[in-house]
Order: C-alpha cells, then structure tokens, then sequence
C-alpha cells in the first residue's frame, strides 16, 4: 500500500512539474489571432492549440461574429475588420488569415492595415522544411509538407496535408499547394495560383497567376494566367478573364 502511495505521489508530483513547464512555457510564447474560423481556420486553430511551441491563441475574428468580445482572458472575437484595433492596440499579437480561398485571403490582407512582420507562419511539427529554403510571412505550414532545398516560399501561402515542394522552387504569394501535392524541382508557381488536391507537375514548369489545376491534373507543361487547367497531362478548359 505504501509502494502504491508513493508511486501516486511521484505521478502527481511529475504531472504538477509538467503543468508548470506548461506554463512557463505559454508565457513566453507569442499570441496569434486567427481570421477566419472556417475549415481552414480551424486547422490552423488546432496546430496552434496542439502542436505549436511558439504560438498560442489569442482569439479568432470571422465575419459570422457579431460583434467584438474580450472575454476577460484577453482572447478576442469579432469581425475581421476588427485585426486593425487589435493591432493597433496591442502591438505584440501576430496574426494569420486562415482563408483556404485565395483571392478571399489575398482581399483580407488587402484591406487591412497590418505590418508585414506582424503576419505569423504557423507550421506543424511533422513538417519538413530544408534550412536552406526561405519561408515568408503568413504561410500555414499543414501536417506532413515538405520543403526540400532552395526553395522560396513567399507570404500567405498554404502548404497542405502532406503536400511537397522540391528543390529550387519558387512559390509566389497567396498559392494553396492542395494537399497530397507534389511539386518537381525547378517549378515556379506564381501569385494566387491553386493546385487542386493530389496534381503534380514535372520538373521546371510554371504555373501562372491565379490559375488552377483541377484535382489529380498533371502539369507537363507551362499553365498561362487565369487558367483552368484540368487531366493527365492537364489542358486549359476555361480561362477566368
Ligand atoms: C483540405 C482541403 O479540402 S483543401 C481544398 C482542396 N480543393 C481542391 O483540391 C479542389 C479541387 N477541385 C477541382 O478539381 C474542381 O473540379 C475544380 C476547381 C477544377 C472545378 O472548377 P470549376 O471552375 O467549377 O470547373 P467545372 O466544374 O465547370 O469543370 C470544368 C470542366 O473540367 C472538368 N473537370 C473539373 N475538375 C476536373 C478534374 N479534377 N479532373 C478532370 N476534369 C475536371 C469538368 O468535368 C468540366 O468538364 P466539361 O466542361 O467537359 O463538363
């Protein structure tokens, strides 16, 4: 019995020390507030409440709210408008636009007024990203991506489940590499072009701005602006302009 006791002891004694390591360790972490609280946002939400070591939550703004809400424990609600307040106000909170739609994340950040280096990049710990490739501002770094060497990644990008990026890529702002993408070596996909879930391309191919691949596409060839590009290989079917 008092073997039990004491082995009760020790278990509460290292969960008391861990919850304090806990602690400790929020306190020295940055609070982000997440715009947008659909299924993007909320992936974004979850590595932030269960995975990140450098960020915690400090609110969730989503056009669904009806107003601006300080709960008392300094976590925000309102609307998106409402991140030009909180950064004003609160000069040590990041923020991160949690909008799976492009052209809808590319018009939050648009209209609002927030510095560049306040824009966090949130990644999951079982991401993979080569050293020697640089990550910009705002990107959401989904379980399972990889980023092999050389390669840019600018602002507001989404790197899916398990998508890869290969070396000496360039991947301009507001892309949404889907998940279970595989982009070759050399590729450049330009500004808020998406590659639908489960497309490749082959090595130094581009894709232009603000186009599509359809799911399962295959790019063997450079994709022009504005495209709908769909099939193996993927051929344009609609043009957006
Ligand atoms: C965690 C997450 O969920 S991340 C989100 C990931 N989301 C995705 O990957 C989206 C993938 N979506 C698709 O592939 C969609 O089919 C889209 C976006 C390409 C459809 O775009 P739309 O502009 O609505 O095109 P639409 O449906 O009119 O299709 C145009 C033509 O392409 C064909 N087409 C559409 N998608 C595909 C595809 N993936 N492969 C082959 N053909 C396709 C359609 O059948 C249609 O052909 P038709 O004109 O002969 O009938």
């Amino acid at each position: 019995m008092e073997l039990i006791n004491k082995g009760m002891c020790q278990l509460k004694n290292s969960r008391d020390q861990l919850l304090q390591a806990r602690a400790v360790r929020r306190i020295h972490m940055k609070r982000v507030v997440v715009l947008g609280n659909g299924g993007h946002g909320k992936v974004i939400q979850d590595i932030i409440n269960h995975y990140s070591t450098e960020y915690q939550l400090a609110g969730v703004l989503d056009d669904h709210y009806t107003s601006f809400v300080n709960n008392g424990m300094n976590f925000f609600e309102g609307l998106i408008s409402d991140a030009n307040y909180l950064s004003r106000s609160y000069p040590d909170l990041f923020f991160i636009v949690g909008i799976g739609d492009n052209r809808a994340r590319k018009s939050v950040v648009d209209k609002l007024d927030i510095p560049r280096h306040r824009y966090a990049t949130v990644i999951h710990p079982s991401a993979m990203i080569s050293p020697t490739s640089e990550i910009g501002n705002g990107v959401a770094v989904i379980a399972g991506a990889i980023v092999n060497p050389h390669s840019q990644i600018n602002d507001h990008v989404i790197l899916n489940t398990s998508s890869s990026v290969g070396h000496d890529c360039q991947i301009e702002d507001y892309v949404h590499i889907s998940p279970r993408v595989a982009i070759a070596g050399g590729t450049k996909v330009q500004e808020g072009a998406h590659l639908g879930i489960g497309s490749v391309t082959i090595p130094g191919v581009e894709v232009g701005r603000w186009s599509t691949v359809g799911a399962g596409g295959v790019v063997t060839d450079h994709i022009p602006d504005d495209t709908l590009a769909v099939g193996v290989p993927a051929k344009a079917v609609k043009y957006y302009n």
